[in-house]
């Protein structure tokens, strides 16, 4: 049995501020890293013996795993950052106040750019303070202009298939750091969530979710280490 654990970064300046965020790059709030912190000391307390960390490269997942890491004295574990494990990017909504979109746009249409499974927000517009084709971490990386949660999917999955997945069968227990929205993707296929099933999932901040997983990475028990804030999880099938 080998031991996953998915770890959503703590409270960011702009979770805080209720704004839509996507590949932009943001600090946690004091809360967020308290959340991390208190993430280490839970991951800690599961007695697991983990040997290799994966996380984005947005600021928000690396600070995550690092305060998560210093709390379990485990700094030294070797951690791997990629951009395929970034959050959704959210297009033209990155920036805007999610409220403020709501009560132009209403609530429905908000909650489909937010968890429709195949639906993507409006793409970014060319020249957009929020355009990241020029940041330096994207260097030869074709920077998305809006990605819904099946294109997350499709950036997530290659990966987690050609690199994650390899540790994972050779029996290495692993943190990932990452994002709302790329763990739902994560999630998704782990859990063999449907289309429709998988706009009702929610990942808590700062929340590990520690799943045991098969040899063939089939999950065959998964609980969040802080119940008191946890979300419902999908059926293990
Ligand atoms: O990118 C963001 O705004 C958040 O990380 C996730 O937001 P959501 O819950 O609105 O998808």
């Amino acid at each position: 049995m080998t031991v996953l654990a998915l770890m959503r970064h703590g409270q960011s300046e702009w979770n805080l501020q209720n704004r839509f965020t996507g590949w932009w790059d943001v600090q946690l709030t004091e809360k967020g890293e308290a959340e991390a912190t208190r993430a280490g000391e839970l991951l800690s307390e599961a007695g697991v013996d983990f040997r290799q960390c994966f996380t984005s490269v947005q600021t928000r997942a690396i600070r995550t795993l690092w305060l998560a890491l210093h709390s379990m004295d485990r700094c030294w574990l070797p951690v791997t950052k990629d951009f395929h494990l970034n959050e959704r990017h959210y297009g033209g909504l990155t920036g805007l106040d999610k409220a403020e979109t709501a009560a132009k746009h209403g609530d429905d249409q908000v909650k489909i750019w937010r968890r429709s499974y195949d639906i993507p927000p409006p793409e970014l517009e060319a020249g957009s303070e929020f355009d990241l084709s020029k940041d330096p971490r994207y260097d030869g990386i074709d920077v998305p202009a809006t990605e819904s949660l099946k294109l997350t999917l499709e950036r997530v999955l290659p990966y987690w298939n050609g690199t994650i997945a390899p540790v994972l069968t050779g029996g290495t227990n692993t943190i990932i750091s990452a994002h709302g929205n790329s763990l739902r993707a994560i999630v998704k296929h782990l859990f063999d969530v449907s289309e429709d099933d998988i706009v009702g999932v929610e990942i808590p901040t700062g929340n590990p979710l520690l799943i045991e997983l098969d040899d063939a990475l089939k999950p065959v028990s998964a609980r969040y280490l802080d119940a008191d804030r946890a979300k419902t999880l999908p059926a293990i099938k």
